[in-house]
């Protein structure tokens, strides 16, 4: 009202100016722009004025620590796998100039060389993104996410970080189950959501099938798709106006919240956060709200895709701070950090990971264990999803029992220890964490407790202490052509699974719900269920509790010798099939050697199934006629390094892909 006043008697541009520099002094004062609504408000020919100023489009000179926060977007992409959302996030950074227009811009945000390598995102990236719309500049912060089930826990996480979702349909695909459960994860937590139907360049796609599965399973709307080819570029710029006309801006008390972190040898954590009220400098003291403890901020910065660094973040602004934290268990996912001086309540945080499958982990040569170790440990310094605990075994040596959120997850952790770390790994079967009610006085002792967790099989209590053994179960989803149906049904049996539901989503495809077992998943469930169905079936699960179950313990002899890493948990009636094709399999993957090998399968001391394998001497220089020595040493060396990807047990090689494969069925 002074200011109302004011203008009577004084020239606009003078008081114009005279706003202008209170302006700047209150928002670094306060940090936030509540400020500035009001001005706008109270005076619209003043504050046009001002926005037109704050908005030029000139991304390199812009000051992002004043970026008002209503021009500010926080959104993540998610989708069933493969469905494109790197392909989209490239277009976005293309169109927005993050980075610039080639052919060689292909999963930009994909760093990791098994991304690249598997054409999968695994790991969640952040990228802030400048759009001018209708005159106006906004900041986009945009997380590509992961589309495979194992990394759904990335996906959960990114969304907690977010406004709005765009979520992503291949128009030939239609809906799969990722899609489900990542609707109903940006659902839930009350998300814009704006459907985009990709990849409408090829030549069987379907959109108008894709909006009306979208409009019957999710009750969206058929007009609110946008149609789209992420890579050809098509309607790409449709959605940027549509995450700035349909999502909200973020709007939020004085707190920021981690929702990644990873380690970097040199500078220590360094965690992604978004920050959900005021702001946060260099220097400032912080605390982690998990751990009370508190860091003094070292560096803070946008990601644009590369780090940025910038004297502040602000509310609104997601981006990366490094603060002194030596270990990426002090930046927890889900954490609150605030000011030393203004505690805050936490936010919300999100469920923490649970590991589903756990394995044993061996250097291939016990000399090679300590550098195996810090393989080990700076890679679960990028990964704290994944658990470890130390373990030791009569034939493989001291090791390691790590814990993983599904197969997949185990396979990429293996990959890049053997890519990034050079380091040579056996990998035991692996085995769901099942429970046991305990009955012995002993081992309750022992325990602690009635109710133990087992994620190692060769700890598994006997029978006769145990009052009751219970399994993990998982709620799966198939979607699938009706035409697999009957197939699907039957693998599913097989797998002791039972029907919970069954609905058609259009005339043609079907969307079931069975209980699973864990175990009768974990290894091969996915494979089969794509190939039986020639790729067209998808699959996601979410955990279900706890079932009684009837187990027992089988073990896996070599020459009449237990083989510790192979011994396996099994369903009381599936023990003997079970036991008869692991006997097979292992016949199939051990290659013959100088003696003869009895694979044998027991439980306890009844052996439930055999097979032989003959005796064999592979002379490799049997074709090496005459006296070429370098020939004969090359086809030797060739032979050793072959042992090399071998483990000796007790006198016998066993090729180490054998301890997962052996587990892996042969479903019609
Ligand atoms: N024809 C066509 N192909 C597309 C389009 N968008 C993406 N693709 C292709 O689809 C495949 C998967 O694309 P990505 O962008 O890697 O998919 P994604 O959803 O990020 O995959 P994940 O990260 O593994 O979940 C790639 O081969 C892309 O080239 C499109 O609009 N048209």
């Amino acid at each position: 009202p002074s200011c109302l006043r004011a203008a009577e008697s004084m020239s606009l541009s003078l008081l114009r100016r005279v706003l202008q520099f209170k302006l700047c002094r209150r928002k670094m004062q306060s940090g936030t722009f509540v400020f500035r609504h009001r001005w706008m408000k109270t005076l619209p020919v003043i504050s046009s004025s001002i926005r037109r100023m704050s908005s030029q489009p000139d991304k390199d000179t812009v000051d992002l620590s004043k970026f008002p926060v209503d021009r500010i977007r926080n959104f993540c992409i998610i989708a069933h796998i493969d469905h494109g959302k790197s392909t989209l996030a490239d277009r976005l950074l293309e169109l927005t100039g993050a980075i610039a227009k080639t052919e060689k811009n292909k999963q930009v945000l994909d760093k990791l060389q098994v991304e690249r390598e598997r054409g999968i995102t695994v790991k969640a990236q952040t990228a802030s993104l400048f759009y001018s719309h209708q005159g106006e500049q906004y900041l986009l912060n945009l997380i590509d996410t992961p589309g495979h089930v194992d990394f759904s826990y990335e996906v959960s996480r990114s969304i907690s970080a977010c406004q709005g979702v765009l979520l992503i349909v291949d128009a030939n695909q239609g809906i799969q189950a990722q899609t489900v459960a990542n609707f109903y994860l940006a659902f839930e937590a009350q998300l814009a959501i704006i459907p985009v139907i990709n990849k409408i360049d090829l030549k069987n796609a379907d959109p108008e099938r894709a909006e009306s599965q979208i409009e019957k399973v999710f009750d969206i709307p058929a007009e609110e798709c946008i149609r789209i080819s992420a890579k050809l570029g098509t309607n790409v710029e449709k959605v940027l106006q549509a995450v700035v006309d349909r999502i909200p801006p973020p709007d939020h008390p004085f707190k920021a919240l981690v929702f990644d972190s990873n380690f970097d040898h040199y500078r220590g954590v360094v965690a992604n956060i978004a920050v959900f009220g005021g702001r946060v400098r260099k220097g400032d003291r912080i605390v982690s709200a998990h751990l009370n403890k508190t860091y003094e901020v070292n560096e803070l910065g946008l990601l644009r895709p590369d780090e940025h660094p910038t004297q502040r973040l602000f509310a609104g602004q997601v981006g990366y701070i490094i603060a002194g934290m030596k270990d990426v268990k002090e930046a927890q996912i889900g954490d609150t950090l605030y000011l030393q001086e203004q505690p805050v309540e936490p936010l919300p945080g999100f469920k923490p990971a649970k590991a589903m499958v756990f394995a044993g982990m061996y250097p291939v040569d016990q000399s090679e264990y300590p550098g195996l170790r810090s393989a080990i440990d700076r890679l679960t310094l990028n990964d704290s999803s994944v658990t470890v605990q130390r373990d030791s075994s009569l034939a493989l040596g001291a090791g390691w029992r790590l814990g993983f959120l599904g197969l997949l997850h185990m396979e990429v952790f293996n990959q890049r220890l053997e890519q990034e770390y050079n380091a040579s790994v056996i990998v035991t079967a692996p085995t769901v964490p099942y429970r046991a009610v305990l009955s012995s006085a002993k081992l309750i002792k022992e325990h602690g407790s009635e109710e133990i967790t087992i994620v190692n099989p060769a700890q598994f209590p006997d029978r006769s202490q145990v009052s009751e053994y219970l399994e993990p179960m998982v709620l799966g989803t198939i979607l699938a052509p009706d035409e697999y149906t009957g197939k699907i049904m039957t693998l599913c049996l097989n797998r002791r699974a039972v029907q919970k539901n069954m609905i058609y989503i259009d005339d043609q495809r079907v969307m079931m719900k069975y209980l699973f077992p864990l175990n009768e998943i974990v290894v091969d469930f996915y494979d089969v269920l794509k190939s039986m169905s020639s790729g067209y079936a998808s699959f996601d699960y979410e955990n279900a509790g706890y079932q009684t179950a009837d187990l027992v313990k089988m073990d896996i002899l070599l020459n009449g010798r237990s083989v510790e890493e192979l011994t396996t948990i099994v369903h009381r009636e599936r023990a003997y099939r079970t036991g008869k094709a692991m006997c097979e399999r292992l016949k199939d993957s051990i290659p013959r050697q100088m003696f003869e090998i009895a694979v044998q399968a027991a439980i306890g001391s009844k052996i439930l199934a055999r097979e032989t394998i003959k005796a064999y001497r592979k002379n490799v220089l049997a074709k090496c006629y005459g006296g070429d020595i370098t020939r004969k040493m090359k086809l030797l060396k060739k032979q050793a390094e072959g042992k090399k990807k071998m483990r000796r047990i007790g006198n016998i090689d066993v090729p180490k892909d054998a301890f997962i494969s052996v587990l892996k069925r042969k479903d019609k």
